[in-house]
């Protein structure tokens, strides 16, 4: 990318967005507002600003914005040489991805994946909106910065901000990373309540500005409660488009499995993981496939799957948090990336992801109203199917009640952030930690 420095004195300066018009200004103390114009062949507005000396009334010193107000960062606020844009002609249009808790781990390996193309390819420009809390922003400004020294080609704009209305704005894709971990001797009821107000928050806020065709990622624990939280106070967007981020547990599986049978991970497909992000999760082994063949058929030791195989998957983030002190972050990233593209690329013939939906009209009897992860297929146009063809037998049955009592009880404690009356909190006994946790 070729970036053209200002100069404050007869320039036509090509801003990339409206918001930096009035930076601009700000920084200059323009008198007169400048002209805007419409580049039809990219469908993006851009602005030419005719700047004469005599208009500027003071040196083009920096003034401090508020730091709730998101704008361009750094480089990304630069202008760049239209000519140079003719490299980029055949990109496809902008598309903005709002994170949350951008200044956390999980998001310090995500963005850089998102910026060099991973997602959505080599040819599609995107936006990144960064989202932080207060306490996290210059962590974010930092990341910023790490993103400007990156020179990513597809990377066109870096916001950051503080308030979810601001960041939110136009954004196609959300990845609610952002939460707070339990405290030491917090029970989950504090933690829902904490975290569920700020997807409550985070709903409406999407609802306000947001795409109305928006996919929503949540990846904050207790992640299912929470985007039933968040899709409740956006009534205007979808319920279809929420999602708990369930794929890391997949993933997990499809290696267990593949550990067990001496093969490569690329051979376990049809992977499931039923219900909840928390240790009741139930990974399926009936319906998944080794090599195109039942599990049961590959895996003779039914006891090992039943009993080792569950537990260890539903575990796993709390041994990897033994041995390396901190919750799983740079597989958790590769697993919204795993999310993402399974949602923009066609699921391949016969086989399916699993991701926590909106159980509206589900075909499996799991109860309505709740956000459980299911098996589902896309076309690659955002949007999913649920996968009809799965088949139940007692044991799995039995595992799902016990997932499915669980996220209704996290439902009822949650009710007076889901406009749905007074909470009661009586979750089953035993702590049944997120599988992130000790
Ligand atoms: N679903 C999954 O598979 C899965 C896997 C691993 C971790 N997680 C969860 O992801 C979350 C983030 O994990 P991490 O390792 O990145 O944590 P982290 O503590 O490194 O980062 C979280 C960041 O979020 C910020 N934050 C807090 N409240 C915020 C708010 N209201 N708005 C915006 N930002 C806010 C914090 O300041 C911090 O920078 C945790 O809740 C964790 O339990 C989920």
């Amino acid at each position: 990318m070729a970036v053209a420095e200002f100069k404050p004195s007869n320039s036509i300066t090509h801003l990339r967005s409206s918001s930096q018009l009035s930076i601009l200004s700000k920084r200059l103390s323009l008198t007169k507002p400048c002209s805007f114009r419409t580049l039809s062949r990219t469908q993006k507005a851009r602005i030419s600003c005719s700047v004469a000396p005599n208009e500027v009334q003071a040196p083009a010193v920096q003034t401090q914005e508020p730091k709730s107000k998101p704008e361009c960062y750094g480089v990304f606020c630069l202008t760049y040489d239209l000519k140079a844009e003719a490299e980029t002609r055949s990109w496809k249009k902008l598309i903005n991805i709002a994170v949350s808790g951008a200044a956390g781990m999980i998001a310090n390996h995500l963005l850089f994946k998102l910026a060099s193309g991973e997602v959505f390819g080599p040819d599609q420009p995107i936006a990144l909106k960064l989202l932080g809390s207060e306490r996290s922003f210059q962590a974010l400004e930092g990341v910023a910065m790490e993103l400007e020294d990156s020179l990513f080609p597809l990377l066109r704009e870096v916001s950051i901000g503080i308030d979810s209305y601001e960041v939110f704005q136009e954004a196609d894709w959300a990845l609610l990373i952002g939460a707070k971990p339990r405290g030491p001797g917090m029970e989950r009821a504090g933690l829902l309540d904490i975290n569920g107000q700020i997807f409550a928050e985070q709903g409406k806020a999407l609802n306000a500005v947001a795409s109305r065709n928006v996919k929503v990622i949540v990846v904050g624990n207790p992640c299912n409660t929470n985007a039933l939280i968040c899709l409740k106070n956006a009534p205007n967007i979808p319920a279809k488009n929420f999602h708990a981020l369930t794929r890391l547990d997949e993933n997990r599986a499809k290696c267990q499995l593949a550990l067990k049978a001496g093969v490569f991970y690329d051979k376990v497909s049809n992977m499931t993981i039923w219900g909840n992000h928390s240790t009741t999760q139930v990974p399926d082994f009936l319906n998944a496939r080794i090599d195109s063949l039942p599990v049961k058929e590959v895996i003779k030791d039914h006891k090992w799957l039943e009993n080792e195989f569950t537990e260890k998957v539903q575990k796993r983030g709390g041994v990897l948090i033994q041995k390396w002190g901190r919750s799983s972050a740079a597989s958790t990233a590769v697993s919204i990336v795993d999310a993402m593209r399974a949602l923009i690329t066609p699921t391949p013939e016969g086989d399916w992801f699993s991701s926590g939906v909106y159980t509206n009209g589900n075909p499996y009897g799991i109860a309505e109203d709740i956000v459980f992860s299911m098996p589902c297929r896309s076309k690659g146009d955002g949007d999913y199917e649920l996968v009809k063809d799965v088949i139940f037998d007692d044991y799995l049955r039995q595992r799902m009640a016990k997932t499915e009592a669980e996220l209704l009880a996290e439902k009822r404690c949650v009710a007076h952030l889901t406009g749905e009356g007074v909470a009661v909190c009586d979750l089953p006994s035993g702590d049944t930690m997120l599988p992130g946790e000790m």
